[in-house]
């Protein structure tokens, strides 16, 4: 067995052996390959390579685009349908605190294990060392649960979120994962508002794609704002309008101590 698959066989067991067999294991992890010598590394989830992107200007805050296959995302997608949260058309959000369904479960160790893989092709790779190169820190990546509560949002086009800093009330570490519509999603640093035209505030656009996960952390969750502004003429990318259709994302947080 290689190292890599040592590793992650000890971090989550064999996945074959899974927890929750009667939920619809939407994700597997079916091979895991790396290349030591070789430059090319290939850190191999869900039988997928997965690329990891570093947005240069906010530190903390890391893009992998092909987090989900189209059809994950379908299966993910009709998990959240069967919740029936979005049923009534005027119900757009739903929240869950602690125990989450399985689904979310199996998403969060999902995550847990793309992050696992990128760090670890990034260190054999040996490329940037310390923080910078840091997709999630360990402390974050190893806590109990990773994540216990989540936010599903449902959008229709025009329909954004405001700026805003996540509640304090949940600790580090954010994790978004898209699906449906692209969209752009604007940063801004908290404390560079001003409300002149002339001078408008510098914001930090990222393309979330259907399939895409975003992680948020240190800066980028305390000292950035992030927005998702789809009225008309604010989701641009590469100079063209986005097309806009629903979209649904989730979120995952942890919740801070009260002790
Ligand atoms: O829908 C999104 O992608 C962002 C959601 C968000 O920022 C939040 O729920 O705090
Ligand atoms: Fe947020």
């Amino acid at each position: 067995m290689d190292e890599l698959q040592t590793i992650l066989t000890e971090a989550f067991g064999d996945s074959s052996n899974s927890e929750g067999e009667e939920e619809e294991q939407f994700l597997h992890v079916h091979s895991a390959e790396n290349k030591v010598n070789g430059k090319a590394l290939t850190g191999s989830v869900f039988g997928e390579t997965h690329n990891w992107e570093r947005i240069s200007e906010i530190d903390g805050l890391w893009l992998c685009k092909d987090f989900l296959s189209p059809d994950q995302q379908s299966k993910l997608l009709s998990s959240i349908q069967q919740e029936g949260w979005f049923a009534e058309s005027s119900s757009n959000q739903a929240m869950r605190f602690g125990d989450l369904p399985g689904w979310a479960v199996e998403l969060s160790r999902s995550i847990h294990e793309v992050i696992l893989f990128g760090s670890y092709a990034a260190e054999l790779e040996n490329c940037e060392k310390g923080k910078e190169a840091c997709i999630f820190p360990q402390d974050l990546l190893w806590r109990e649960p990773l994540f216990d509560q989540l936010i599903a949002n449902m959008y229709q086009p025009g329909e954004g979120i405001c700026p805003h800093v996540d509640l304090m009330r949940f600790e580090d570490g954010i994790a978004i994962v898209s699906l449906e519509s692209s969209c752009v999603m604007h940063f801004s640093r908290v404390g560079n508002e001003t409300c002149s035209a002339q001078d408008p505030p510098h914001k930090t656009p990222v393309l979330l794609t259907p399939g895409c996960l975003i992680l948020m952390w240190g800066e980028a969750r305390y000292l950035w704002k992030h927005e998702i502004n789809r009225k008309p003429g604010f989701q641009i990318w590469e100079g063209q309008e986005i097309d806009q259709k629903k979209r649904i994302s989730v979120t995952l947080r942890k919740l801070g101590r009260t002790d």
